[in-house]
């Protein structure tokens, strides 16, 4: 009952945050790239309880899209129109852009934002191929500006107790990853940018980003090569994956590393956007979860992308007490009505303030992380997302 309750309150305060107390004389101000479905929660929200952060415009290809999204999320400044993108960066009045366009465009506008000399949080994957990437975080850092690949998954209280069980050493030596994240059929219909190869679509890329993510952040190493990987397609979409299954290698070092990881250490990653109906009709429910297995134990994280839903850390140890393996349950839902991306917030803005996020997913991290899903998918016989073909400064 008390978790029913625990649960409504949380979900209540997600989506009507407090306002902040005292809000800045001069907070730094937002402009969203497109009004895409994700921006809501990933931004717009998160931003109603930080006292130094506002959204002033929206852009959108369409005037009736742009005004209308402004209006119900009372966003002052709506552009519209072919040229809107652009007008909104050159907008002297926005200090930080958010790029949630199609992964084959977050090269494109990411370049073009950073030479409007803009900040940037950056949807993941952060582009098609990691030379667009590194191209990005190269221009970031030439303007002196912040650029923020937006896995948030990082930043909540859930994600970094599993990362300090591991660190501790109490799973011993590190032996298997395995991340799972799919979803049933209905969320990605067949119109849905993810579908469409030239914007960046597939499975590994929309999904498999986290998996990758996740289990190079929580081996605490980057994967040594791709063992195994393998993808489904439709007929219709015979470049776009619907589900991906890869095995990574990790670090063979001959002795344990400073988490403990060492020899024998596999990732499995199990990426699906059509999980298929139990029994054949019955909904599946979404499977996003990590499992970390090491010689002296395991811990499970369930619902590692949304943990402020809710989650369930399980740690059972191999070693027996009174007969019985030891188990235990935690869950760390860290400040109310937080979510993964209101902590993400708290950290950008930190980093933009000059002050020390409390952590912050870099440039090598996200180079890194596209490298190994190129490499997926050229062991899957399907090849890298298109580069883009735009003029960019
Ligand atoms: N962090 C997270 O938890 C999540 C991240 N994402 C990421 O966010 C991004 C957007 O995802 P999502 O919000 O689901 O996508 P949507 O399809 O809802 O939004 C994409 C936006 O891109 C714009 N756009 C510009 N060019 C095109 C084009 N050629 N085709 C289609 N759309 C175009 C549209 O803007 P306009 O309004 O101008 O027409 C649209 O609003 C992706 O990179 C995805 O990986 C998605 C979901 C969750
Ligand atoms: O968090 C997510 O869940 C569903 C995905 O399709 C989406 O792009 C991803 O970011």
């Amino acid at each position: 009952m008390a978790s029913l309750y625990g649960f409504a309150k949380r979900l209540y305060l997600v989506f009507n945050p407090p306002s902040p107390k005292e809000p800045t004389a001069s907070p730094l101000r937002f402009g969203i790239l497109g009004a895409a479905r994700i921006a809501p929660i990933a931004l717009i929200l998160p931003v109603k309880s930080h006292p130094d952060a506002v959204v002033t415009a929206v852009a959108a290809r369409d005037q009736g899209r742009a005004d209308t999204f402004a209006k119900q999320h009372g966003i002052p400044k709506a552009y519209g129109g072919s040229g809107a993108y652009q007008k909104l960066l050159d907008d002297p009045e926005i200090d930080v852009v958010y790029n949630p366009l199609p992964n084959g465009l977050h090269y494109e506008w990411t370049m073009k934002a950073l030479a409007a000399g803009k900040h940037v949080l950056l949807e993941k994957p952060s582009a098609n191929t990691a030379e667009e990437t590194r191209k990005m975080f190269t221009f970031a850092q030439e303007k002196g500006l912040v650029l923020l690949e937006a896995f948030h998954y990082r930043y909540h209280p859930a994600t970094r107790r599993v990362k300090a069980i591991i660190d501790s050493g109490e799973l011993g030596t590190l032996t298997k990853i395995e991340v799972n994240f799919g979803i049933p059929g209905f969320f990605v219909k067949d119109s849905d940018i993810r579908m469409v190869y030239d914007l960046g679509g597939g499975a590994m890329m929309d999904m498999g980003c986290y998996a990758m993510s996740i289990s190079r952040y929580l081996a605490n190493a980057d994967p040594t090569k791709v063992i195994s990987a393998n993808a489904e397609v439709l007929p219709k979409f015979p470049r776009v994956d619907v589900s991906t299954t890869a095995t990574l290698a990790f670090p063979t070092s001959g002795g344990t590393t400073t988490n403990g990881s060492a020899d024998g250490l596999t990732a499995t990653l199990l990426t699906h956007f059509r999980l298929p109906p139990l029994l054949g009709f019955l909904p599946r429910w979404p499977d996003f979860s990590v499992r970390v297995s090491g010689t002296r134990g395991i811990v499970d994280l369930s619902n590692f992308p949304a943990p402020w839903v809710h989650h369930n850390i399980t740690v059972e140890s191999s070693e027996q007490e009174g007969g019985r393996l030891r188990k235990r349950t935690e869950k760390h839902y860290g400040n109310l009505g937080w979510t993964t991306y209101r902590y993400q917030l708290e950290a950008l803005v930190d980093k933009l303030r000059e002050r020390t996020p409390e952590h912050w997913y870099d440039a090598q991290d996200s180079i890194t992380n596209l490298e190994w899903i190129e490499a997926v998918y050229k062991e899957t016989g399907l090849g890298s997302r298109p580069p883009s073909t735009a003029q960019v400064p």
